[in-house]
């Protein structure tokens, strides 16, 4: 194990964000996604981990990492990731005390956590994993919104109440249009530790049949191996300690599937924070390359208004008025029925976008010349919106 300091200019983010969730605690998901990052790395990939579940941060310890050590602050006061078995990693367990649970409010497990992604040292990237805390509540919802993510991997053991839950966690990243990388089975089926021979003492085939279910990639089975709690308590992971196991081999398959898997959008870099006056911070356009999604490829504001380029080619320009008057925040829409609360005739004929950026990978967030800036326009809406007549007012 060894900290090493990684390049301390402005990052230019992972190339792939990939959270691993699971529907409720103790189904594996923090030792998935070591073994995931293990393998990635010793594919050649850069990999980052932050451990997200600030509840019950185990990241360090399945690393060997130790948890009570304050990790090193850059010259320019960021933070300098631990390192153990080629992959990077930022803990709550490294800022906190072990004894002391941390106590923390969700609007600050969001600000830690955001904290971790960009305002870390983590140099050049090719994956990042972020291990969410368990369940499908108000933080992992959050924080799906929160960050540009490639996609999400929903961890699951075979038994039926845990493969519920599991379809829970698909249908909340779904809502957020976080795309869903695949299901992984853990736990499925036993590895006798004589033999290393698999038998199915359990049921098994849940997460494919969810998978099937919910038309989402099923990624692959990990039986339950008596090696992996040894490993974990350990420090050593199990890619490292029995590379030849049928666990170790079901995690390299799926952590091939995942770095090379077809998640990539397609559409402008993200995040972006786009000051309209400057020009700074505005998303390079990339070409649309086709497909059906509401992904945009291109944005420019000129006299008429907010033009998207999406990536099936569709291009059409909203009016700025419009898209104020369209706001769909709390104050500026009835949050039960839709309905308008905005008079137009309060809205000047001139007011224009001045700071337009990305919130999540499904949405972005606009600040206006009349000083209003808490709507969140989902891509979809917009997409709707150019589909729509002009409004009238
Ligand atoms: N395939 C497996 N075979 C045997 N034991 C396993 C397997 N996967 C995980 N475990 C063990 O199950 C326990 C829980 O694993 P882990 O901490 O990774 O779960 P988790 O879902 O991240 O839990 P939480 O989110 O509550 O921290 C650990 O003791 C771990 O070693």
């Amino acid at each position: 194990m060894t900290t090493q300091p990684h390049s301390t200019s402005a990052p230019a983010g992972p190339r792939r964000m990939i959270a691993v969730s699971s529907g409720k605690g103790g189904v594996g998901k923090s030792t998935v996604t070591v073994n995931l990052a293990v393998a990635m790395a010793r594919a050649g990939l850069r990999v980052g981990i932050v451990d997200a579940d600030i509840y019950g941060p185990s990241i360090p310890g399945m690393l060997g990492i130790p948890g009570n050590a304050p990790p090193a602050m850059g010259p320019d006061r960021r933070v300098i990731p631990s390192e153990a078995h080629g992959v990077r990693v930022i803990s709550m367990a490294m800022l906190t005390d072990d004894d002391q649970p941390s106590i923390l409010r969700g609007p600050m497990v969001t600000k830690y956590l955001r904290m971790f992604v960009s305002q870390v040292a983590w140099g050049e990237l090719d994956v990042l994993l972020l291990d969410l805390p368990p369940g499908t509540g108000d933080i992992q919802l959050t924080l799906a919104q929160s960050f540009p993510l490639t996609g999400a991997v929903v961890v699951s053991t075979p038994q039926d109440v845990s493969l519920k839950i599991a379809r829970r966690g698909l249908r909340m990243m779904e809502q957020v249009q976080v795309p869903i990388l695949g299901v992984i089975e853990n736990m499925s089926g036993f590895t006798c530790p004589s033999c290393g021979e698999v038998s199915h003492i359990f049921h098994q085939g849940g997460g494919a049949a969810i998978a099937t279910e919910l038309g989402v990639p099923f990624l692959g089975k990990v039986p339950l191996d008596p090696a992996i709690v040894d490993s974990g308590d350990e420090g050593i992971p199990l890619i490292v300690g029995h590379p030849d196991s049928a666990a170790a081999q079901a995690y390299c398959r799926i952590a091939a599937a995942l770095a090379g898997g077809p998640a990539e959008t397609g559409g402008v870099a993200l995040p972006f924070d786009w000051t309209v006056a400057t020009g700074i911070g505005k998303p390079a356009p990339v070409p649309a390359t086709g497909g059906a999604q509401d992904i945009p490829c291109a944005m420019d504001i000129d006299a008429a208004g907010l033009e998207i380029l999406w990536v099936d080619g569709e291009s059409r320009i909203i009016p700025a008025r419009d898209l104020r008057i369209a706001c769909p925040c709390a104050a500026c829409r009835d949050e039960v029925t839709g309905a308008r609360l905005l008079d137009p005739e309060m809205v000047s004929l001139a007011v224009a976008p001045t700071r337009i950026w990305s919130v999540g990978n499904y949405a972005i967030g606009m600040a206006f010349s009349d000083g209003h800036a808490s709507g969140i326009y989902t891509f979809k809406t917009l997409r709707q919106m150019q589909g729509a007549e002009t409004e009238d007012v």
